[in-house]
């Protein structure tokens, strides 16, 4: 028996090779096949653990199932270090969703070419919004970007669904993209977009310790993020003022990012999820999203179960199984008196976003 490599959707690895494996399954009424390997048929894919997927690999299912690529029909656009990854990931268990399992950056690819921004420019000028937009290219290239060309490339990178499926990608980066919502309505107008917000203060944290922990030594933190030796010295100037301009603390304003992205899409089209209450309870805010999506309930209270070791919850069906070593990530001390200082800064931010959007938090509610 020869197994086909695990395939990553964003890393354009191609599977040039359809093998036949002897997976005994059984249909159910999800349209997942099921067998006694821990491994099971969800969609075009063959699905373990969090994580690990591979593309059918009998031809003649594939083409039975209508398997091909389709454009993204659900975008999760942040926001980073909310949940995005387990939210997807969880998701991807569901029958009637084919969930990219890599970020695919492609509208954030796009707003930095010239064809991309330009487009931004031209639909901001001409609208009558733009003259505090000043976007390289100009004019000039207006009539570069394309979007049918673009959705194109998009849908390559997506996984392989069936006619039953949704498409879904997360890219947290979007959320702070600034011509990622024309982009993205230029090319899928009725695309239906989710983002999870945590609360700011320990998004900020998290975010921080995630970069710790990819640049490992503080001599290479990354600079461009104003990456200092401490979180405090990150996020408050020497005088004692919050760093507003910070990418840590800049996220932590949904408002703003928010406001970006309603000013193109309908409110209707956009889901907020609560990452505070993501956390206590996944199948509650899962079952928002089937709501959202209109798709069948899959996720109960019986899906999951707590790990405490992990101090998550963790996936009990279909497959037992966690999220990897990079989420729940020691976050570095950082003193009650900075905690305090960011909470009071995000306070009326945060009552201004709760008042836009007009939902309640779990971390907007002040006593
Ligand atoms: N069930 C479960 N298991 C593990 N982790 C969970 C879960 N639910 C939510 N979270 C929280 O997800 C946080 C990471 O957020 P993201 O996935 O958005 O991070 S990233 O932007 O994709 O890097 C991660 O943040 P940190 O704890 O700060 O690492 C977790 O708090």
């Amino acid at each position: 028996k020869r197994t086909a490599p695990l395939y990553h959707y964003a890393n354009f690895t191609l599977i040039t090779e359809l093998v036949h494996t002897n997976v005994t399954s059984v249909q159910t009424e999800n349209n997942s096949f099921s067998n006694n390997s821990g491994r099971y048929v969800h969609g075009c894919y063959n699905k373990g653990t969090i994580g690990t997927v591979q593309l059918l690999l009998n031809k003649s299912t594939l083409k039975t199932l209508g398997c091909k690529k389709r454009s993204p029909q659900v975008v999760i656009f942040g926001a980073r270090k909310s949940g995005t990854g387990t939210l997807r990931d969880f998701l991807s268990f569901h029958p009637q969703l084919a969930v990219a399992d890599s970020e695919i950056h492609y509208l954030e690819y796009l707003s930095r070419t010239k064809a991309g921004s330009t487009f931004y420019a031209t639909k901001f000028r001409y609208g009558g919004r733009g003259n505090s937009i000043r976007i390289r290219g100009g004019e000039a290239y207006r009539d570069k970007f394309q979007p049918m060309k673009s959705l194109k490339t998009y849908t390559s990178l997506m996984p392989y669904s069936t006619p039953q499926q949704l498409v879904v990608e997360k890219t947290p980066k979007y959320f702070v993209c600034k011509n990622c919502p024309i982009l993205l309505h230029k090319m899928i107008p009725d695309c239906k977009l989710i983002a999870i917000l945590r609360d700011p203060v320990e998004r900020a944290i998290s975010g921080y310790a995630g970069f710790l922990q990819t640049h490992r030594t503080i001599k290479r933190l990354s600079p461009s993020l104003g990456m200092e030796e401490t979180f405090e010295k990150t996020v408050i100037h020497d005088n004692g003022l919050v760093k507003r301009e910070s990418p840590f603390i800049d996220i932590g304003i949904y408002k703003a990012h928010i406001k970006r992205w309603m000013s193109v899409f309908p409110k209707a089209q956009i889901l907020l999820l609560d990452g505070g209450e993501f956390v206590k309870k996944p199948e509650s805010i899962l079952r928002q999203v089937e709501k959202f999506l209109g798709i069948k309930a899959f996720f109960t209270s019986e899906t999951f179960e707590y790990n405490k070791t992990k101090g998550f919850y963790c996936l009990k069906r279909p497959i037992k199984s966690c999220m990897g070593k990079r989420k729940g990530r020691k976050h570095p001390y950082v003193s009650p008196k900075v905690i305090k200082k960011l909470q009071q800064f995000y306070e009326p931010h945060n009552k201004e976003f709760s008042k836009f959007v007009n939902q309640k938090f779990s971390w907007t509610v002040y006593t």
